[in-house]
């Protein structure tokens, strides 16, 4: 048994490199609510011309970066924002945009691939009536990581992009894991995000940063976003410590992205080996990997429980389905045991063997996913 614990539950996961943490202790401060810190400035500033933005703003979590983005868009009441069903800021962000900045969802479903059909946003674009909200912001999310980290391309990002400007709106890319797009399109992040008006990035999934996003759009847009921020309570002080991990994160493991999807591709591979899952490697384009399981006796949180007595760390995605999220602490090895073990736990749990604990009063695992 691997003394190590192989952490496939997600890239959030990841925790500060050597170099990250000798960064933040080395990291220029000073307080940002008073005045400046500097090394935060130098970071957002690093972050806009790599986005192609004017400016930057670090927030505390992607979760924050989107709610800001989408209450700066909207911020007239009776706004409405079109967002995807699947979408990460309509699923896993506690509805904040509605309870915390009365914007109206306007969903519309989202595709196997992650996108929704161009003609039913437009169709969810409201025309002026007294019975109805009024359309501001159309909201994107590439990868989308409910649809298996799947990328939106640049062409169908700049055909929204158009949509959104030929009827007055914003366009919000929700980019928690655009870096990972951009590696696997081959498109430069800067170029991938030119239709959007705003963009939120997650340093803390893939790149590896310990805390912690970046939203970049233009200056009016972050002056807005700094206001908000602080009347979230997301004031940062010395977060130059903070940004001083992120500035690593995206000098060194951005280059290293392009590996983990080829280790998911991997791991994809050689689930497909194991009779007891279905699992389609083509459909694997980034860091994720979701897989069903097609013996019904055995439930998503079972393997989980019996991979967690093996040391391996998996979420279920669905009622029938476990995701598994690669990430660059992740080895190809790793990888290697994670499939025997995979393997092992059906043997297990088909032959009785596995010690399964009741969960508490009929709960399921923390689970990524419905
Ligand atoms: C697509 C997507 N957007 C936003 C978030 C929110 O980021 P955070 O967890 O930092 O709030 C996540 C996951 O955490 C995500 O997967
Ligand atoms: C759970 C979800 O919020 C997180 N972004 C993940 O993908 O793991």
């Amino acid at each position: 048994m691997a003394s190590k614990v192989v952490d496939l539950r997600s890239d959030t996961v990841t925790k500060p490199s050597e170099a990250m943490r000798a960064a933040m202790a080395a990291a220029e401060v000073d307080d940002d609510v008073v005045g400046v810190d500097p090394t935060a400035q130098r970071f957002q500033a690093e972050m806009a011309a790599l986005m192609g933005k004017e400016d930057a703003l670090f927030v505390p979590s992607g979760t924050m970066g989107n709610l800001i983005s989408v209450l700066v868009h909207c911020d007239v009441r009776g706004s409405e924002a079109i967002l995807g069903d699947n979408s990460h800021i309509h699923v896993y962000e506690n509805g904040g945009i509605s309870t915390i900045g009365g914007v109206h969802p306007k969903t519309v479903r989202n595709n196997p691939d992650g996108t929704m059909d161009v003609d039913k946003i437009v169709a969810a674009i409201r025309h002026p009536d007294l019975h109805y909200p009024t359309t501001r912001l159309i909201c994107l999310e590439n990868t989308h990581g409910n649809s298996g980290g799947k990328c939106l391309s640049v062409e169908y990002t700049d055909k929204v992009g158009e949509i959104a400007k030929s009827h007055g709106l914003k366009l919000h890319i929700d980019g928690a894991r655009i870096f990972n797009a951009s590696v696997a399109l081959g498109v430069p992040v800067d170029r991938l995000v030119k239709a959007a008006d705003s963009v939120s990035v997650c340093l803390s999934k893939g790149l590896g940063a310990p805390v912690g996003s970046v939203i970049v759009g233009s200056k009016d847009f972050i002056e807005k976003a700094k206001i908000l921020r602080k009347t979230l309570g997301g004031g940062m002080r010395q977060v130059g410590v903070l940004c001083a991990a992120a500035h690593v994160a995206i000098r060194d493991t951005v280059g290293k992205l392009a590996d983990d999807h080829r280790k998911a591709r991997a791991l994809a591979e050689g689930l497909k080996k194991i009779k007891h899952i279905t699992v389609d490697p083509a459909s694997v384009e980034t860091n994720m990997v979701f897989f069903d399981i097609v013996d019904p006796r055995i439930s998503p949180d079972n393997l989980c429980q019996v991979l967690e007595q093996h040391n391996v760390l998996a979420m279920p995605a669905s009622s029938k389905s476990i995701r598994f999220v690669l990430h660059y602490q992740i080895s190809d090895s790793d990888v290697e045991y994670a499939l025997t073990c995979v393997e092992k736990a059906f043997e297990e749990l088909l032959k009785g063997g596995a010690r399964l604990e009741p969960l508490a009063n009929g709960t399921t695992r923390s689970s990524y996913g419905h």
